[in-house]
């Protein structure tokens, strides 16, 4: 789905915790978030935020179920808007070979991608911080090995994170939050409030009129 760019510049100025915490309230969010586990980190770039465009690849053993990285070329120049690309490594144990590196990474950088996602591994690693795109990933790896796209377009699930071609992810340091497309348009907002909220407490709580003993009358929940 394609959202509005002032929409998506809304979204672009919160952090992945903020959005989070705003799609918590939101029907979308009540059923539970997707969002990527701990087992990928931002390896190089800033925020990203945009459309899914999903690929699977293996790397560890040879195969003759290569499709043609153009179809990746393609799925990305068909998207109107900001794209994030997401490689699931299928192989059982995966990050034996990196798609992403100078050249591929360079590839994508022409055709001006927001981000790139794997639970795989990367490479080239000073190339990539010059891209100009956030890269996620589980880390670093050495070889090529048998690396070969083995579908483009399909849904993959990334770090406990299932994506559709399509889904629009928001990313920054703490890493990947799925948007659903109906609470998109509302989550600035409900940032803005709750942000509003929090600040009332860490204000009294750096403030010369905090006591432990209002604290403590306080007998919060949470926070
Ligand atoms: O060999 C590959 O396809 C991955 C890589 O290092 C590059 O794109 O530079
Ligand atoms: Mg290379």
């Amino acid at each position: 789905m394609r959202l509005p760019a002032t929409d998506l510049a809304a979204l672009a100025r919160w952090d992945t915790p903020a959005l989070s915490n705003a799609l918590r309230r939101t029907e979308a969010g009540a059923d539970g978030q997707a969002y990527t586990d701990g087992s990928i980190h931002r390896v190089t770039g800033g925020s990203l935020l945009g459309t899914a465009v999903t690929a699977t690849m293996r790397a560890r053993e040879p195969g003759d179920d290569a499709v043609p990285v153009a179809d990746l070329h393609r799925a990305i120049l068909a998207v109107q808007g900001p794209v994030v690309v997401v490689v699931q490594d299928l192989d059982e144990v995966p990050g034996a070979g990196a798609f992403l590196g100078e050249v591929n990474g360079a590839l994508l950088s022409a055709l001006g991608i927001a981000g790139f996602v794997t639970n795989g591994r990367v490479r080239d690693e000073p190339d990539l911080r010059d891209m100009g795109y956030a890269v996620h990933a589980a880390g670093l790896c050495v070889a090529r090995a048998h690396m070969r796209l083995t579908a483009v377009g399909v849904p993959v699930r990334v770090a406990g994170l299932d994506v559709a071609p399509g889904d629009l992810l928001h990313g920054d340091g703490h890493g990947v939050l799925r948007i659903p497309p109906g609470a998109a348009g509302d989550l600035p907002g409900l940032a803005e409030r709750i942000r509003a909220e929090e600040q009332e407490i860490v204000t009294w709580a750096r403030s010369a009129d905090f006591t432990h003993e209002g604290l403590l009358a306080l007998r919060r929940v949470r926070h």
